[in-house]
């Protein structure tokens, strides 16, 4: 199974949100969709999950129009911050409606979960603090028959234990049915640790989609005296420099391996934070004030 993005555009008036945006996931795959604030991520993963309408472009499953087709978009499930469920509703219930709509749920391994997130199932969605609402949606997002899973934003507010009981889930049930899990988050370093492909979107386009370990791979810092940076990257893509305390740092996208390091520069990989930041450094720099 296979989900194609095809050229997908959004335009708000005269603002283009997403430019062009292709991409294709696959079932066995989790994936971390990473982009600055406002870069577009949760307009894309609305338009897939058909609640806004692309301006031009197709989402297209094993050959399907996505778009106002129940039968794929029964193959699809978003998490989203937006909530969309009733209020009134307790836990149980909120799973009893997604049974409905998807015409399955998972109430055994719902109910590990119940007892890992020390929730109430009978407690009304709208008595629960914001972490805690979190959970449930997540538990419903975990327990869907869905195939494609898209969680936007799907910690906010879970502290520290929780968000390591939702990995530890998420990789378990990951392991046992394999779907595809796109995570759009803010938390790098703790999205390397599950995710094996990574995409990044920025100011509505895709900048690199790659896999974790490649990405990993990918960027160093190198830093020493200016002239001596300059002269040793000069074939290199450089994504970001900085001046410090009289030392120049350069910020090396593909950094080519085998490398001779002249004896006055160091050179050290990036964490995928850092990649990011000094990959995205230049968004939003026209609109400084
Ligand atoms: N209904 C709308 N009308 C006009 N502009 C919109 C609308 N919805 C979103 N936008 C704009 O589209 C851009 C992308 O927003 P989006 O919410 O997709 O970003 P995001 O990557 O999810 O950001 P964040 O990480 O801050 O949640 C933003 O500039 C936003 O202001």
């Amino acid at each position: 199974m296979t989900l194609t993005i095809a050229q997908v555009s959004k335009q708000y008036r005269d603002v283009k949100v997403l430019d062009e945006i292709s991409l294709t996931f696959e079932i066995g795959h989790i994936y971390g969709l990473l982009g600055r604030n406002g870069a577009g991520k949760s307009t894309l993963l609305n338009i897939i999950n058909n609640r806004i309408f692309a301006t031009s472009g197709t989402v297209v499953l094993d050959g399907q129009k996505v778009s106002d087709n129940e039968k794929a978009l029964n193959h699809i499930f978003l998490m989203s911050e937006d909530n969309l469920y009733p209020d009134d509703l307790n836990i149980l219930k909120l799973f009893k409606l997604t049974e409905h709509f998807y015409g399955s749920f998972d109430y055994e391994f719902a109910a590990h979960l119940v007892r890992a997130f020390k929730i109430n199932t009978k407690t009304k969605f709208k008595k629960l603090s914001t972490g805690y609402r979190s959970i449930a949606k997540l538990i419903i997002a975990l327990c869907v028959p869905a195939d494609y899973i898209f969680l936007d934003e799907p910690v906010l507010g879970l502290d520290a234990s929780h968000r390591d009981v939702f990995y530890k889930y998420l990789l378990d049930t990951f392991m046992k049915r394999p779907r595809a899990f796109i995570i759009s988050t803010h938390l790098i370093e703790e999205i390397t640790t599950i995710a094996d492909e990574i995409v990044i979107i920025d100011q509505g386009a895709i900048m690199q989609s790659a896999t974790t370990e490649q990405i990993k791979r990918s960027g160093v810092r190198v830093v020493g005296p200016e002239a001596s940076v300059l002269a040793f990257t000069k074939e290199m893509t450089v994504m970001d420099q900085e001046t410090l305390g009289g030392l120049t740092t350069i910020y090396v996208q593909n950094y080519p391996k085998n490398s001779i390091v002249p004896e006055d520069l160091t050179v050290s990989p990036l964490t995928l934070q850092d990649y990011f930041i000094h990959m995205t450094s230049k968004a939003g720099e026209s609109n400084e004030i």
